[in-house]
């Protein structure tokens, strides 16, 4: 098994000098990899791509402690070196929103700085180390690895590795704000601002470092924007889904922004990076603009700007690879709504009644006054501000400020209730009870309403992803890392992006319909405001549209218009998508077939076993026309374009990826809402949560009153998936919560001189199920008793298990 990996590894992979400049013709018999059901150990995936890898050769020596510590030294310097040429640099920076092509997906905290900045010295050690030693680049990664662990602490020590330990409250029932404690004996794993993990080791082209750059030839790989060009631009309008509504593609962007924000690089003082001014810096990496190119040479454009995601080391902090970090909690657990530390959660809350911030008579979410977000507001209307939420991306676009406005109403509308049915509840209590329903919800509607549709039913049994009808999930495996995984974060779940639309409707076709282009609607939260907009308006236009469907191609307004000021310098976000999996050094299309236990193409032959097998004529040509070698072809590009597997929206490899990174969400989740572990809600309240569907969300929190039961599948006027009213949809019902508190005590009763005893009566019985906590017997007058055998107990009816464990002694 390892053979077959190490053959594709010399001829694939691991550098231009040992490739030949024939095609690979490698067919591997069995190759290691991925089987579906309960066997997966998502955890080792990494490790079968790293041993077969790593035996193409003796690994040489690990570099001594000497050879670290000079490398240290020099590693100081140079990073100090090279922050002073970013300060001599930094008249090239520009504010957020003057910057062209301003995303809020630059908006990059100050802590991910900070963490990068220890990371840098770090990464540097390890490549002046091994470049000392003169070690090949395909072994430097394995070399790092033999390190002994007494050499890396002391180097840890002298960095000060920021991922260090955290305090955790054993009796916390919640999640923590921040994602840290929910593994009791990891409590680090999901937390945010911890790096990505990884399912198989990094490609770079130094083998450390740099993005991947050559193609197996020894030639430079193709141009991201060429890519973009040839493979995934399209004149928009054609490939419309026959099903899914545009519903889906906003609720997989959401789920996303709970689950990932990738740390990008900034320029001083939080400004950014101008690289195509300074493309000789140190996290710039310009995408370069063909000379020929259809759009973008009209505008006399060569360069677009691109910077690379912040350096981290891993969580272990090892000298090693470069990471990448994430801004938000890993887990699904409705960080987008609630924010991702506890001082973003904070300033979101009320602190009365539970609630969270409105503005707007309630309606909206709160204001950010000072603006830090960076939205574009229009001139001559105070009151429009852009918005806050959770995840700092929410004024993207007003599809996505309508589902995170939605989440928000859920929550004042769950704890407004919480509250009234329990009087004596405090607002924290409220608050904390509410944030774990309606991360309960968003798990609920994801697991069974959103993923069965892009994966498809079969993928969703294999991987064991699907809710159970009623009852527990058993499955909680401490051992499951459950951060998000770099190749899922960085190519395999931005599939989505080949579901948006060109337009944005407001109001939905069947209900006077406005269609803006999208790129007018970027950064835009006024539409929010606006009476024929509203976040009713902007819903209905979501499921009452299709979505455009999964495959090479995206919209013009994302590849030529993505947050654009002035007509001709939008980005490209197809080249962004190529030029991120290079920069984070993501394996090419073709490993990523093998990890999946997938044959990998050997010829751009479409359909055929050894060829592009799951890619139709079309695609298959469209990528021999762009790459040299199948050998190649990037994640994005290759996995976007493969045919989808059956009743699924993604193909198979992509399928792969999204799976098992949604398994590690659920299988290594404490809180996973479903499972039956130590903070679990009660049978009843599980039955109520499994009630949830996002149709019935929408109703509660917007002025619609009829929609498709499956928000998920544009609606119809036909009897497939019609509008149906509100009020027949199934109801949470949340008396379930009403005082779930642990049940009371009487006061102590004396019985036989001895023992004290109380009966769990308050209330009686407890309504929703929750026992009193504690012993219901307490030995008080023990001077009394002359020895434990001569205890005499009272008869206790109704407690047969206490008296035998007392008799045990
Ligand atoms: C109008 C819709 C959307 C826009 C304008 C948009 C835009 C963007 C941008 C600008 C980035 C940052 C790219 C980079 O610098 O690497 C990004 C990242 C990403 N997008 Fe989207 N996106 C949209 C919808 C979606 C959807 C529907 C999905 C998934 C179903 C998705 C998944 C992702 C993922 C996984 C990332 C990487 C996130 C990270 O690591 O921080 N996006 N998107
Ligand atoms: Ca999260």
């Amino acid at each position: 098994m390892k053979g077959t990996l190490e053959q594709i590894s010399i001829q694939g992979i691991t550098g231009p000098q040992q490739r030949p400049r024939q095609r690979p013709g490698v067919r591997p018999g069995v190759r290691p990899g991925i089987r579906p059901g309960n066997r997966v150990d998502i955890n080792s995936i990494g490790n079968i791509a790293i041993s077969g890898i790593s035996k193409i050769d003796v690994t040489p020596k690990a570099p001594s402690r000497k050879v670290i510590e000079t490398a240290l030294k020099t590693a100081t310097v140079q990073v100090r070196k090279d922050d002073r040429t970013e300060q001599s640099l930094r008249k090239f920076d520009t504010p957020d929103i003057q910057t062209e092509g301003f995303g809020p997906h630059l908006l990059t905290s100050l802590e991910a700085i900070e963490i990068s900045e220890n990371a840098q010295v770090m990464i540097e050690t390890a490549k002046n180390a091994v470049e000392k030693l003169k070690i090949d680049k395909s072994q430097r990664r394995k070399v790092l690895e033999q390190i002994p662990d007494s050499v890396l602490n002391k180097i840890k020590k002298q960095t000060r590795c920021p991922f260090g330990a955290v305090q955790c409250d054993p009796t916390n029932k919640y999640r923590t704000a921040d994602g840290s404690c929910n593994n009791v004996a990891n409590p680090l794993w999901g937390k945010s601002h911890t790096p990505f993990e990884r399912f198989i080791p990094s490609f770079y082209e130094d083998g450390l470092d740099d993005p991947r750059a050559t193609d197996v030839f020894g030639d430079p790989l193709p141009l991201a924007r060429d890519i973009s060009v040839k493979v995934h631009t399209v004149s928009d309008s054609t490939t419309q889904m026959n099903d899914l509504s545009h519903f889906s593609m906003e609720f997989g962007q959401f789920v996303s922004h709970d689950i990932q924000m990738n740390a990008l690089s900034k320029g001083q003082y939080l400004s950014n990076l101008n690289c195509c001014a300074s493309p000789q810096r140190r996290n710039c990496f310009p995408i370069p603009l063909p000379t020929n190119d259809p759009f973008y040479s009209t505008f006399n454009r060569t360069c677009m700007n691109f910077v690379r995601a912040l350096a981290t080391t891993n969580l272990e902090c090892e000298l090693g690879p470069r990471q990448q970090l994430n801004m938000n909690t890993h887990y699904l657990d409705g960080s987008a709504v609630y924010g991702s530390d506890k001082a973003t959660a904070d300033s979101l809350r009320e602190f009365n009644g539970g609630r969270l911030k409105t503005s707007t008579n309630n309606q909206l979410l709160p204001k950010d006054i000072p603006n830090k977000s960076s939205c574009k507001l229009p001139a001559g209307n105070p009151n429009i501000k852009c918005f806050l939420a959770g995840d700092p991306r929410v004024n993207q676009q007003p599809a996505l400020i309508a589902l995170q406005t939605i989440w928000m109403l859920e929550h004042n509308r769950i704890a407004k209730t919480l509250e009234q049915l329990n009087g004596d509840w405090v607002d924290e209590k409220v608050y904390q009870e509410t944030r774990k329903i309606v991360s309960a919800m968003i798990q609920h509607v994801t697991y069974n309403e959103y993923l069965p549709h892009i994966l498809g039913n079969q993928q969703m049994i294999d991987l064991d992803l699907k809710p159970k009808a009623s009852g527990y999930f058993t499955g909680y495996d401490p051992t499951t890392k459950p951060q998000i995984r770099n190749g899922f974060s960085a190519a395999a779940f931005r599939f989505g992006h080949s579901m948006v639309r060109q337009r944005l409707a407001y109001n939905g076709p069947l209900h006077s319909n406005q269609s803006p282009l999208l790129h007018n609607e970027f950064l835009k939260p006024d539409k929010i405001y606006d009476a024929n907009g509203g976040i009713s308006s902007v819903t209905r236009g979501l499921y009452e549209e299709f979505s455009q469907k999964v495959d090479r191609k995206m919209t013009k307004e994302l590849t030529e218009r993505l947050f654009e000021s002035i007509h001709g310098f939008g980005g490209d976000l197809a080249a962004v998508n190529v030029q991120r999996g290079r920069d984070h050094g993501i394996a090419s299309y073709n490993i990523w077939r093998m990890v999946c236990e997938l044959t990998p193409a050997d010829d751009f032959t479409a359909g055929i076993t050894g060829g592009l097998e799951h890619h139709s004529t079309v695609e298959a040509l469209a990528l021999a026309n762009t790459y040299s070698s199948p050998w190649d072809i990037d994640l994005f590009t290759g996995g976007v374009s493969e045919t989808p597997i059956p009743g699924g929206k993604v193909g198979p490899t992509f399928a792969c990826m999204i799976g098992l990174q949604f398994r590690a969400l659920k299988f290594g989740d404490r809180f996973f809402y479903e499972s039956n572990t130590d903070v679990k809600f009660t049978p009843t309240q599980l039955t109520e949560i499994k009630k949830t569907t996002m149709a019935k969300i929408i109703c509660e929190n917007t002025n619609i009153n009829r929609i498709p039961k499956d928000v998920f599948r544009k609606t119809t006027t036909s009897n497939i998936n019609p509008e149906i009213s509100c009020s027949s949809l199934p109801e949470v019902i949340l008396q379930k919560w009403k005082n779930c508190v642990d049940g009371g005590w009487s006061s102590f009763v004396k019985k036989n001189r001895c023992v004290k005893m109380r009966v769990c009566n308050k209330p009686k019985p407890n309504s929703c199920g929750k026992k009193c906590v504690g012993s219901p017997v307490q030995f008080t007058c023990l001077n009394n008793i002359k020895t434990r055998k001569n205890r005499k107990l009272p008869n206790i009816s109704g407690l047969p298990n206490i008296r035998r464990k007392n008799r045990r002694g």
